[in-house]
């Protein structure tokens, strides 16, 4: 089925609850026959090896469906939420509140669970979080499925930047921005629905090849750019754009993805590399700032640094934290002579203090050193194209 047909089907689905799908429950001894048990609990199945595993997921996942309670039959009084979709409110036995969102008005609402998707392997693991490989069943749309246990948000107390998260990025549609097709949640877990980014992180990619050569460094903040100007244009500000966040599509193009994570505590991994400020512009370093002391212009500084990094193999201020910081704040760098002049003279139109002097999206798009490396590289795909080759 073509890609687009599948998105559209995701799209018409509407997101309702589940009783108890996938709880800390355990499957498999139930069925006489099978010796092995499969918690489901994290979805544990995927530490199983794999003989057991497609098997025995397929049994706790067919288990889980007959556990489906028919949420479609509790009466349920429609609201609007801040972005328009349809929310409502149910009550279950437990006299828990249930909300369910319709992403669109389905004309026959369908409801999302996790007995609807194959389980594969598993993708990574964030802060709070585990990504699985997953195959919608019906349709065999693939997808990752992003695992969240809502006790662990609780503890973290991220639940209101999930909540953003799912409320910007399901309503964003780029090449270049991880799709976000849909949710649902059980007591315990949210499952977020994704766009499956095949080759993974950037950030791996980076460190594999320490730096990139010039014409895939553009070509990759032409991307950006295109994305940000998308995002900028909806009045989304990323604030926390950093190879870390960015994934890479099978086509080898960038998906930006991580939204609403802004304030998120950082990723470890930078923690013990290179410290946790490298990215933050110097607006967001004064003191007392607050979310309504700056502007979209923080992404702007952000793709500076990612420019150099990209180039150099290491960000611009990598320093103590102490010293990061005052750097920073005097937008203290110094550019390796490798660095192409066009390259250079992109960087430093990008880290200007002054939010409002750095360059704009769209000149971005018409810089020398983007313009070099994107139209030749139209050229030569177009030229391949007319000659048959992929
Ligand atoms: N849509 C996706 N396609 C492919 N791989 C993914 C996808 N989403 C996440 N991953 C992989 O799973 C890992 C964990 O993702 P997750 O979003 O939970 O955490 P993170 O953003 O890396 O870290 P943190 O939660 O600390 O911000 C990622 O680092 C990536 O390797």
């Amino acid at each position: 089925m073509a890609t687009k047909t599948l998105e559209a089907r995701f799209e018409h689905l509407s997101v309702k609850d589940e009783k108890e799908i996938g709880n800390d429950r355990t499957y498999g001894k139930q069925k006489g026959s099978l010796s092995t048990a499969v918690s489901l609990s994290g979805l544990g199945a995927a530490q199983l090896n794999n003989s057991n595993r497609s098997h025995l997921l397929k049994l706790a996942l067919q288990n889980t469906n007959d556990n489906k309670v028919n949420s479609m039959n509790v009466p349920a009084s429609p609201v609007r939420s801040s972005q328009g979709a349809r929310v409502s409110r149910n009550t279950d036995e437990n006299g828990e509140q249930r909300t369910s969102t319709s992403l669109s008005e389905p004309s026959v609402p369908r409801e999302l669970h996790l007995g609807m998707f194959e389980i594969g392997k598993p993708l990574g693991k964030g802060k709070f979080g585990r990504v699985y490989l997953a195959k919608e069943r019906s349709s065999g749309f693939v997808c990752a499925l992003k695992v969240l246990h809502k006790s662990e948000l609780q503890q973290g107390g991220v639940q209101k930047q999930v909540r953003r998260e799912i409320e910007i990025q399901s309503n964003l549609r780029h090449p270049n921005v991880l799709r976000l097709y849909g949710h649902f949640h059980d007591s315990k877990r949210i499952f977020l629905i994704l766009e499956f980014a095949g080759r993974g992180e950037l950030y791996k990619h980076l460190r594999k090849e320490h730096r990139f050569p010039e014409w895939k460094a553009a070509q990759y903040i032409a991307q950006m750019a295109a994305a940000l100007k998308y995002l900028h244009k909806k009045h989304v500000m990323h604030r926390d754009i950093k190879p870390e966040n960015i994934l890479v599509g099978i086509h080898g193009e960038i998906k930006i993805s991580d939204f609403g994570w802004s304030v998120h505590a950082p990723n470890n991994r930078r923690q013990t590399m290179c410290g946790t400020l490298d990215y933050l512009p110097p607006e967001m370093l004064k003191p007392g700032s607050q979310d309504n002391y700056y502007s979209e212009k923080v992404d702007l500084w952000s793709l500076g640094v990612l420019t150099y990094e990209f180039l150099v193999g290491e960000a611009p201020f990598e320093d103590t934290p102490v010293m990061t910081q005052r750097r920073i704040t005097r937008a203290d760098m110094s550019v390796p002579s490798f660095v192409s002049p066009e390259a250079r003279d992109l960087i430093k139109k990008l880290l200007v203090l002054d939010p409002e002097k750095r360059i704009p999206l769209d000149d971005i798009q018409r810089h020398p050193w983007i313009v070099k490396h994107c139209v030749k590289e139209a050229k030569r795909s177009s030229g391949s194209s007319k000659d048959g080759k992929a």
